[in-house]
Parts: structure tokens; C-alpha cells; sequence
């Protein structure tokens, strides 16, 4: 498959997203790295968002909580070329209302090559990477040949 680039600016915009259990984690995460978070454009779900602002005191651009379709949004703005990072401590160890949402989200990441981490330590060498701080070239799939495939008509 050909290939095409989506270029990073050096300032990334980064999503931020924690299930119920995982957000203790995502928060002693983000005061870990405030810094350098701060120099980029955060956005989240409606609660980790919230939490987020209390925490570091900077303005978080929150969509709606998960389970009332933030995941939904997130992904449609992944879809749009809108978010660069995505930082989701997901929990494995709990059914969520909206795992089909979760499942959703994480499927479109895939398939745009989203920069992903769903733990810390992979978390922690996205944000401590020189590519925080440079453009980035993402290549992604060039689905050229899948939109313009052959649709057999008349299928009775
Ligand atoms: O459920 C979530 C992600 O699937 C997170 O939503 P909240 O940040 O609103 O809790």
C-alpha cells in the first residue's frame, strides 16, 4: 500500500483519557510531566478533563464523558487529522457501559497511525521523545485504492 504524510507541528495536540480506576495513574502522570505538557494543546473526556485542569491549573478542551460519547468524539476528531497523541489508560480489568466505544476508538487510532500509549512507561518515552519538540512526519496508509474499490451493483 502507498503511503501518505501527515506532518506534526512541534506543538502537538495530545487527548487525555482515563477510565474510572486508571485516573489516580493518568494524574500522577501529568503533574510527572506538566512541563512539558503544557506546551502542547491538551484535550480530553469531560471528567479526566476536569481532573486535569484541577490539577495542573491549565485550560483542557473537554468533549463529553466517555460513556455519554466522548470516545465517539475523540475519534471523529482522530478521523479529521485533529489529535497527534493519544494518552488513554484504559482499564483491563473492567467492563465499561461503553466498550463498544472504547473498542471504536481505539480501532480508528489503528488506522490512522495515531502515536498511542495506554500505560505509563509508554507514555512516559512518547512525551520524553525530541520528536515532542520538532515536526514529525506520521505515514499513514494511503486508502486511495479502498475508497475507489469495485462495488458490484445489483445484487439481488
Ligand atoms: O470513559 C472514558 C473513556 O472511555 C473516560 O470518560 P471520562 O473522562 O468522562 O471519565
Amino acid at each position: 500500500m502507498t503511503k501518505n504524510v501527515r506532518l506534526l507541528s512541534p506543538q502537538k495536540t495530545i487527548a487525555l483519557i482515563a477510565h474510572d480506576h486508571k485516573k489516580d495513574e493518568l494524574l500522577e502522570w501529568v503533574k510527572k510531566h506538566s512541563e512539558v505538557i503544557q506546551q502542547h494543546q491538551l484535550i480530553a473526556t469531560g471528567t479526566t478533563g476536569k481532573l486535569i485542569e484541577n490539577e495542573l491549573g491549565v485550560l483542557v478542551h473537554r468533549v463529553m464523558s466517555g460513556p455519554l460519547g466522548g470516545d465517539q468524539q475523540l475519534g471523529a476528531m482522530i478521523a479529521e487529522g485533529k489529535i497527534d497523541i493519544v494518552i488513554f489508560f484504559w482499564d483491563p480489568m473492567e467492563a465499561q457501559p461503553h466498550d463498544p466505544d472504547v473498542k471504536a476508538f481505539l480501532r480508528i487510532c489503528a488506522v490512522w497511525n495515531i502515536i498511542v500509549a495506554c500505560d505509563a512507561s509508554t507514555a512516559d518515552f512518547i512525551l520524553t521523545s525530541p520528536f515532542m519538540h520538532t515536526e514529525y512526519a506520521v505515514e499513514t496508509p494511503d486508502y486511495k485504492l479502498y475508497l475507489n474499490r469495485n462495488i458490484e451493483k445489483g445484487i439481488s
